[in-house]
């Protein structure tokens, strides 16, 4: 079987979806890319609501400032992402467009605010065509609209770390 070569691809306001991305690569290893936007987002709760609304409306993909210059090379692309209004972050979706996933296998994962993971493992399916996409890993992690930011940390995180290690296990991902 040819080497894995892991690229760990996430989006994160406020450090969950990071925190998963990290215990993925301490477990693993692999190179670990944070998507960020060329514009600025806003740092309200309330104006990102709308602004992540409105551009999942209209189909609006932000300019990713991010760019992934070796990523023909890896042959196992894990993307994380948040749920935003029950669906993918519009700065995944270009990043999924952006890409070419054929012959690449795809693991997603997410974390939510309670609502659950909404449509996003749906959506990475369908972007990123000609990929084999495994079974994502989904779990709750920070509440903006009540003041809880980060919380994967501490007791959660090891706790977080144990579900990530049974789910890679489950799906034969080494
Ligand atoms: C713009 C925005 C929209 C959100 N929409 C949802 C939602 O529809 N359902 C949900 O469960 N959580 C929602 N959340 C909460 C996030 O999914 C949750 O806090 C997640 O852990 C954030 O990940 P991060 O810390 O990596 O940014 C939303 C958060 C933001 C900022």
């Amino acid at each position: 079987m040819a080497t894995q070569k892991t690229l760990i691809v996430y989006y994160s306001r406020t450090g969950n979806t990071r925190a998963v991305a990290e215990l993925i690569q301490a477990k693993i290893g692999g190179d670990l890319v944070q998507l960020k936007t060329t514009a600025a987002r806003p740092k309200n709760y309330r104006a990102e609501v709308e602004l992540n609304q409105e551009e999942q409306e209209n189909n609006v993909l932000p300019e990713l400032e991010t760019k992934i210059p070796n990523f023909a090379n890896h042959n196992r692309i894990f993307i994380g992402t948040p749920t935003w209004n029950m669906a993918l972050p519009q700065a995944v979706v270009s990043f999924l467009k952006e890409h070419d996933f054929a012959d690449k296998t795809v693991i997603p994962f997410n974390t939510n605010g309670g609502y659950g993971a909404g449509s996003v493992f749906t959506q990475i399916k369908r972007e990123a065509k000609g990929a084999a996409v495994l079974r994502g890993y989904s779990v709750k992690g920070g509440e903006e609209i009540s003041g809880r930011l980060l919380v994967i940390k501490g007791n959660k995180k090891v706790a977080v770390a144990q579900e990530v290690d049974h789910w890679l296990s489950a799906i034969n991902v080494k």
